[in-house]
């Protein structure tokens, strides 16, 4: 399993130091959460900060637009230095162009629902995407706790995915940490964002070890 280390609750006063600490203890990608006040309750960055973390690693930068209408801002995150591009089903009338927008860009295309959207919002857009992102709290804040009806979601796109593009990597966001790491990974999550549980005062290799000591 990839682990896409999140920054949202990093120490922002010393973020190049902490994305470095989380590179030299192994995370695959930098997760960076997009949030606009108006799909979510919290507002965070926007392209500006994606370009200043592009400077500091060269890891892949996964990109989660939690936006209204995200199409009006694909063009700016990818020449920020994004490599995935993720939007929301329920945040754009037509998710389908965003996602082959995003691929025009040169970057990989995601598609992310909430954990009160049908599983069923993935069907028709599987066959064009890089990701499928699942929601395992309610976007908006970090340090939540899973949600734990989520396991039986994560088996349902595993099939889903299965069936309709083996090729495309289902990313699990929110709320994985110790103690919910192996089920989600045998739910089968290729790839697990996690933030809190790796950003919280302790070393981040000290905290990524703990996870892949679970899956061991
Ligand atoms: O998209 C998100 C919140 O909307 C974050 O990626 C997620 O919450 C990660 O933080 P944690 O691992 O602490 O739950
Ligand atoms: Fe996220």
């Amino acid at each position: 399993m990839h682990f896409a280390a999140s920054i949202l609750t990093a120490d922002f006063g010393r973020l190049r130091e902490e994305i470095q600490e989380a590179e030299r203890a192994g995370v695959d990608w930098i997760h960076l959460d997009v949030m606009d006040g108006v799909f979510v309750p919290n507002l965070t960055f926007g392209p500006i900060l994606v370009e200043a973390v592009r400077r500091v690693t060269a890891l892949p930068l996964d990109v989660h637009l939690m936006i209204v209408h995200p199409e009006r801002y694909l063009e700016d995150f990818a020449h920020a230095g994004a490599d995935h591009i993720t939007v929301h089903v329920e945040a754009t009338y037509h998710p389908h162009r965003a996602v082959e927008r995003i691929k025009d860009l040169g970057k990989k295309a995601g598609l992310a629902i909430n954990p009160g959207t049908p599983l069923q919002a993935f069907e028709p857009l599987l066959p064009y995407l890089d990701l499928a992102l699942l929601m395992t709290v309610n976007p908006g804040f970090g340090g939540q706790r899973y949600i734990p009806t989520s396991t039986e979601r994560i088996r349902g796109l595993k099939a889903l995915r299965d069936r309709l593009n083996p090729g495309c990597l289902i990313e699990v966001d929110g709320g994985v940490n110790a103690r919910t790491v192996g089920e989600v990974y045998q739910a089968g999550a290729d790839v697990a964002v996690v933030g809190s549980a790796l950003f919280n005062g302790r070393p981040v290799a000290d905290n990524l070890r703990a996870l892949r000591e679970v899956l061991e």
